[in-house]
């Protein structure tokens, strides 16, 4: 069930790059360019990583979504699916 929500909002965040809306921040974030979306995706991490040290769990696990979805989103800037990743993490897997 997760997993195919996950794999529902992959698709959407590819749309939103092939297909851009101005309504859309997804699409606004891929206008902006990968250092946008990189540094995005830094600023989500340090916001999880200090939220991990606290006990607010609402707040741990909002963080833990933004970075999720704008991990995703950087994938999808540099061309790459959650697919390719989990690739790698099976030839790792023992
Ligand atoms: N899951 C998300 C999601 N998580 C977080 N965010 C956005 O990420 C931003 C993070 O907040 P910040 O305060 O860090 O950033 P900001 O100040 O708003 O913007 P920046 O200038 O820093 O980029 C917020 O604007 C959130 O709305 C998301 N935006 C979209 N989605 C999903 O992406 C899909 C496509 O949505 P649209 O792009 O809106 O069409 C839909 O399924 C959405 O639910």
């Amino acid at each position: 069930m997760a997993l195919e929500f996950i794999e529902a909002l992959e698709k959407t965040i590819k749309d939103r790059h092939e297909n851009p809306s101005d309504t859309s921040y997804t699409s606004s974030l891929f206008a902006k360019g990968i250092n946008k979306v990189a540094q995005k995706v830094g600023e989500e991490a340090v916001e999880l990583v200090i939220e991990a040290k606290d006990d607010n769990e609402d707040l741990f696990l909002n963080e833990a979504a933004d970075l999720l979805y704008h991990y995703i989103v950087l994938l999808r800037a540099k061309g790459y699916s959650l697919e390719d990743v989990t690739k790698i993490l099976e030839q790792r897997h023992k």
